[in-house]
């Protein structure tokens, strides 16, 4: 007998599992509420070639926000043997995620991402019904995401944003390159929440930590696609001995990897504490809990610590990264951000501070209207549905994928009119924080879904609410944001996209330009007295790993 690989054999098998799976979903929907719309496809690939194109030119947003507007509040697409459900309204937000949360917190079943690289212990990929996934959301906002711990996070978004400004103010170098700034960014969010979760921190753009995170993170999101393992699509793959299975093996090394990286750095924060020299972590909390804050292992803590970063850093980066693109597209909407900043703050008297947002209505517009024009996780991160839900006529089987289409529903132009305007009087008498507006008695209140709904919310909105406003203060007073002399006119969103669909990458064409003499003396005094008192802090790199990505 010849030998046919595995993959050979999947391949080969793949359209019987399709027919199998057709036949099966036509014998469980005989006599049912009919199926959610589905744009038209051909056998087998179904929809696969137009999301693959689309998610070749990082244009999915537009795709299923297109889908959206012809097919409605809820359609499908096939990708191969992959059925995603995307809901694009508010109401059926509320419905399917809202109401029915008990049927719809459930993750996909990723076996390399959640079981492999993660050994079960990240609880973005957790399972609702895992105990530890309670545990940990429950630990996450003790340790650092209520409102006292984001207050406390305070002081580091406060340091970590004046030394941007103050390399930017003093390097026009610096100021006209957008990959730059983009890193520079990436530092201090790195940093920022570094220091939140270990009370270690980043000095430089350039440290490998970054690096090492943000690609740790990736391979977790990337095995979360449709498609990207195998054992996925048939997990009979998983019973394979372990040395017929590559991929398992690289996750599991991936894990042990990411595990000894914690568990160097959690002897560090143990080392402080018996030193005397500890600062406040959420690891460090959970080290000095008298019951290590429920762990039955502190490394899960430490690893949590890590996945913490991973969770806030990037949506964060992006988070300011889009705003000043919206600067740059609205000059109009940045000179009024800046007036209503100076009548508060001053024009070169100090820095903005976080204590400022309730005396600048217009900020809290803007965030908001930031969330809703650029979502940073535009598509959501996929849900399970655990038994069959009806609505508006519609039926979601049991074992639904569905995602929460917050690029579609931020941009129904019945929700919100000339929806692609960056346009923040939009929410004009809207001073309701993350946490009220998505608990608005009337859905049609909500100020946009960025952070996803239900049980699963994003834990670490008011921790994301600080970066942002302290963010959109200190741009918007230090810096004018133009286009830089190389930009395209009239500059498109199309010829810069990043990674995360709908939001810009770091080639987005753009400079900053420091106000004035004036307020870079401000910027440097300030930024020398919040040196000084901010606490010592060990780096967060070492050079000992050993993963090559
Ligand atoms: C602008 C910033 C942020 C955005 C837009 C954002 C958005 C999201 C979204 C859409 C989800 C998935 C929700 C779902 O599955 O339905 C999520 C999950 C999560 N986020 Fe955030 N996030 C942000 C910042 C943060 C911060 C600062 C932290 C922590 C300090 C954090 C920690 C997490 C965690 C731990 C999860 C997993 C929750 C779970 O699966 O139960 N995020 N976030």
């Amino acid at each position: 007998m010849s030998f046919v690989s595995i993959p050979t054999l999947a391949l080969l098998s793949a359209p019987l599992v399709y027919l199998l799976l057709q036949l099966q979903r036509w014998l469980e929907g005989r006599g049912k509420l009919p199926l959610p719309p589905k744009p038209p496809g051909i056998p087998f690939l179904g929809n696969a070639i137009d999301v693959l194109r689309s998610t070749k030119s990082n244009s999915q947003h537009l795709l299923f926000g297109q889908y959206a507007r012809d097919y409605g509040e809820i359609f499908h697409v096939q990708v191969g043997p992959f059925t995603q459900y995307f809901i694009n309204s508010d109401e059926a937000v509320k419905a399917i995620f809202d109401k029915a949360s008990a049927t719809t917190s459930e993750r996909p079943r990723w076996i390399v991402s959640n079981e492999q690289i993660c050994d079960q212990k990240n609880v973005l990929l957790l399972n609702a019904s895992h105990p530890r996934w309670k545990h940990q959301r429950k630990v996450i906002l003790q340790g650092m995401t209520s409102v006292p711990r984001a207050d406390a996070g305070l002081e580091y978004l406060h340091f970590e944003t004046a030394k941007f400004m103050k390399q930017v103010a003093n390097n026009d170098k610096l100021a006209g390159d957008s990959v730059g700034l983009f890193n520079e960014i990436g530092r201090y969010t790195y940093s920022a929440f570094a220091s939140q979760a270990f009370g270690m921190d980043i000095a430089d753009a350039k440290d490998p930590a970054i690096e090492y995170i943000f690609r740790s993170g990736l391979e977790q999101i990337l095995g979360t696609l449709p498609g990207s393992h195998l054992v996925d699509i048939l997990p009979i793959l998983d019973k394979l001995p372990l040395f017929l299975k590559p991929w398992e093996r690289k996750a599991r090394a991936l894990f042990q990897d990411n595990k000894k990286w914690c568990d160097e750095r959690m002897r560090r924060v143990e080392k402080s504490i018996e030193d005397g020299t500890v600062n406040d972590s959420f690891l460090a909390r959970v080290l000095q809990d008298e019951k290590g804050m429920g762990f039955y292992d502190r490394s899960e803590a430490a690893y949590l610590a890590l996945m913490l970063i991973i969770g806030a850093a990037d949506t964060s980066k992006m988070s300011s990264w889009s705003f000043l693109e919206a600067m740059m597209r609205f000059p109009d909407v940045q000179a009024k951000a800046l007036a209503e900043i100076e009548a508060v703050v001053g024009v070169a008297d100090r820095l903005p501070v976080y204590e400022d947002l309730d005396s600048i209505p217009y900020v809290r517009y803007l965030m908001k209207e930031l969330w809703r024009w650029r979502p940073p996780v535009a598509l959501g991160h996929p849900h399970i549905t655990t038994g069959e839900l009806a609505y508006n006529g519609m039926r979601l089987p049991a074992g639904s994928r569905i995602h929460m289409n917050a690029w579609a529903i931020g941009h129904d132009p019945a929700r919100h009119t000339c929806p692609d305007r960056f346009w923040p009087e939009r929410y004009e008498g809207d001073l309701t924080t993350s946490e009220q507006s998505k608990n608005s008695a009337n859905v049609k209140d909500r100020d946009h879904f960025a952070f996803g709904s239900g049980r699963r919310i994003c834990p670490g909105y008011h921790v994301a609410e600080r970066s942002l406003a302290i963010a959109i203060m200190r741009l918007v007073w230090a810096f004018e944001v133009v286009p830089a002399p190389n930009a395209t006119l009239p500059l498109n969103p199309r010829d810069y996209p990043g990674e995360m669909p709908g939001n810009p990458g770091e080639h987005m064409p753009i400079m900053l330009k420091v106000r004035s003499q004036a307020k870079r003396k401000v910027i440097d005094n300030e930024y020398m007295r919040a040196e000084a008192a901010h606490p010592a802090m060990e780096p967060l790199t070492h050079d000992g790993w050993s993963w090559k990505f």
